[in-house]
């Protein structure tokens, strides 16, 4: 049995990805040797078997003896160890969480129900890192694989709508205690059915503006009751880079472009705003498609459909858009619902959509495990 390092399993991808593995029975594949950051040393979680202590997570000697590792620690310690480990001779399997190597020329970005052709092409060539997308790419992909895999998309644009845990735990605990807070000032007026609605509002707004350092800690300015049009790092040309990972890493995953050799097909333009609002753990996005040419939207709807077994075409209604296809509806489930398909008033080659994806689901632990079984497989 090959031997597999698990790093930050416990935080929040890790925990997701821990629970996948054993929903799937992974771990009766693998010898799983558990790492740790914080507690080399103390007892490995019931999982393991021959291994029961936790191995220090940047013991280049320890990691070296594994076949595969799997890490969703975070770019900091990918920045730290990988490097290490690739000039201490490890020629095992990288599999990673974290955006720091994905846009290497010897990394490929794993989401296998949209590109295995380029996952198998890769192992071939003898490629050994492998990356998880972006949440939102990937959950965008999961939706639209379709439309990109018959060709028929010209440019898109996406507007996202991106929960609390894209930030981490401790991003979806601060909303929570503003949105606490934020009742408990409002409170007694509530409870009072003729209490005036421009009270309760002026209090709100008071409570966002009075948050301290401490309660703001994770996002810098409330969330709860409010949005915040930026994501990631500033790049200095009015971009975000979440906005710039869109069109980079969808390109990058399709295998369009340049770097795909002469006879890769041209780069499809992506382009959007990125906004962070009060979700708990699924990223929306809403998504204006220009279509090479114009089809029917019920052909529209048997492409995406048809693409994968989890995407799932929800009805352009009233109701079934609000039944299936919000954040909570989708949280915890694999389904990646599409809809609000509709032709847009600019033409008919003007195609709108709106999706939701998990993105601890898809948008971060399932593809990495998914790659570990790939690689097994072989
Ligand atoms: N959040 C997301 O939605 C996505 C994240 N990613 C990538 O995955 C990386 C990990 O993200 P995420 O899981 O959100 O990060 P977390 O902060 O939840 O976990 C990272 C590490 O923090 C340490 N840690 C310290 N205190 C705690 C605690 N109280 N509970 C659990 N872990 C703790 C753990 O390391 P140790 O056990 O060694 O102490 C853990 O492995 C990100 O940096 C990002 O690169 C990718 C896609 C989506
Ligand atoms: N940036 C994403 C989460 C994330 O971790 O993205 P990436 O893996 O590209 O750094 C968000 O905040 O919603």
């Amino acid at each position: 049995m090959k031997l597999v390092g698990l790093v930050g399993w416990r935080g929040m991808v890790g925990s997701v990805l821990m629970q996948r593995m054993q929903q799937e029975g992974d771990f009766d594949h693998i010898e799983p040797v558990f790492f740790s950051t914080s507690n080399s040393g103390g007892a490995a979680p019931a999982l393991a078997r021959n291994e029961t202590t936790l191995k220090d997570a940047t013991d280049i000697a320890a990691l070296k003896k594994c076949d595969i590792i799997i890490t969703c620690q975070g770019g900091d310690y990918t920045s730290d160890v990988f490097p290490k480990l690739r000039a201490a001779g490890w020629n095992g399997y990288w599999i990673d969480a974290a955006s720091t190597l994905r846009m290497n020329d010897d990394a490929i970005i794993v989401l296998d129900p949209v590109n295995l052709n380029v996952i198998k092409d890769s192992l071939q060539r003898g490629i050994k890192n492998y990356i998880g997308g972006n949440c939102t790419v990937s959950c965008m992909l999961m939706g639209l694989g379709g439309l990109f895999e018959h060709n028929l998309i010209d440019w898109v644009s996406s507007m996202t709508y991106q929960a609390a845990s894209g930030g981490g735990a401790q991003h979806m605990r601060e909303l929570l205690t503003q949105f606490g807070s934020i009742n408990a000032d409002v409170k007694a007026l509530l409870d009072d059915p003729a209490s005036a609605i421009l009270e309760i509002d002026r209090k709100v707004l008071a409570r966002q503006h009075a948050m301290n350092a401490d309660e703001t800690k994770q996002f810098g300015v409330p969330l709860a009751g409010n949005l915040i049009p930026w994501i990631d790092k500033d790049l200095g040309n009015g971009m975000s880079k979440e906005e710039w990972k869109a069109g980079a890493e969808t390109n990058k995953i399709l295998g369009r472009g340049p770097g795909f050799g002469s006879d890769a097909q041209p780069v499809i333009p992506m382009d959007g705003l990125c906004v962070r609002v009060g979700a708990m753990r699924c990223h929306s996005q809403a998504l204006t498609i220009k279509l090479k040419k114009d089809v029917p939207l019920d052909e529209i709807s048997q492409i995406i459909a048809s693409s994968n077994q989890w995407v799932k075409v929800v009805p352009n209604t009233r109701e079934a858009s609000m039944q299936d296809l919000t954040p909570a509806a989708v949280t915890g489930s694999m389904t990646i619902p599409v809809g609000r398909l509709r032709k847009l008033e600019m033409g008919p080659e003007y195609l709108s959509a709106f999706t939701v994806g998990d993105q601890l689901l898809w948008g971060a632990a399932e593809p990495l495990r998914r790659m570990l079984r790939i690689i097994l497989d072989r």
